[in-house]
């Protein structure tokens, strides 16, 4: 199976990207993990909210863009649905089963744009709470690796 992480904007704590390298390396046993990092579309000085969408917008076309041909898409997103960790690593147990690729895109310092979020498959909130961007992808491939843990019977999930 291969998963595609599409993110918007960069890490610029080492303290994230250390957990990030971290995690990437314990994933390899279990698939192809890529992440493609997109750069944020500059906001513009007193942004109006018309300006800030257009932004999103423009980010949105630029993930859309960037999404593997055939990948099922799972955006990163508060509001989307809540799953334990179990349930997240049915997510891989059905993806395996029907042979499907997952993309998932978390957005950037704005978020997602509506369009987007109308476009995929599925929303996936990992909290109600609002995360940065950069911990969003920490925590991602954290539950990443424990759902395929759980799904291969090995030790780390409590
Ligand atoms: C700083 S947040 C954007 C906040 C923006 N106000 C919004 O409504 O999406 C940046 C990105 O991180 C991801 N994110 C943040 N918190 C999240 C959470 N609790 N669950 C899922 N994704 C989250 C989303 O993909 C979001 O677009």
């Amino acid at each position: 199976m291969q998963i595609q992480i599409v993110c918007v904007g960069k890490i610029k704590d080492a303290y994230i990207s250390s957990g990030v390298v971290e995690f990437e390396k314990r994933l390899r046993p279990y698939g192809k993990i890529f992440i493609t990092e997109l750069a944020e579309v500059k906001i513009p000085d007193n942004a109006s909210a018309s300006d800030e969408l257009r932004v999103k917008e423009r980010e949105g076309e630029l993930i859309l863009a960037n999404v593997k041909e055939g990948f099922f898409k799972i955006a990163l997103d508060p509001n989307g649905m809540s799953l334990s960790s179990e349930e997240f690593s049915d997510v891989f147990r059905d993806a395996k089963l029907s042979g499907k690729n997952l993309c998932f895109i978390i957005g950037g310092p704005l978020g997602l744009s509506p369009k987007l979020l109308q476009s995929v498959e599925k929303k996936l909130s990992l909290s109600r709470m609002t995360f940065t961007h950069p911990m969003t992808r920490l925590i991602l491939l954290e539950q990443v690796y424990r759902a395929f843990r759980i799904l291969n019977g090995e030790p780390y999930h409590k």
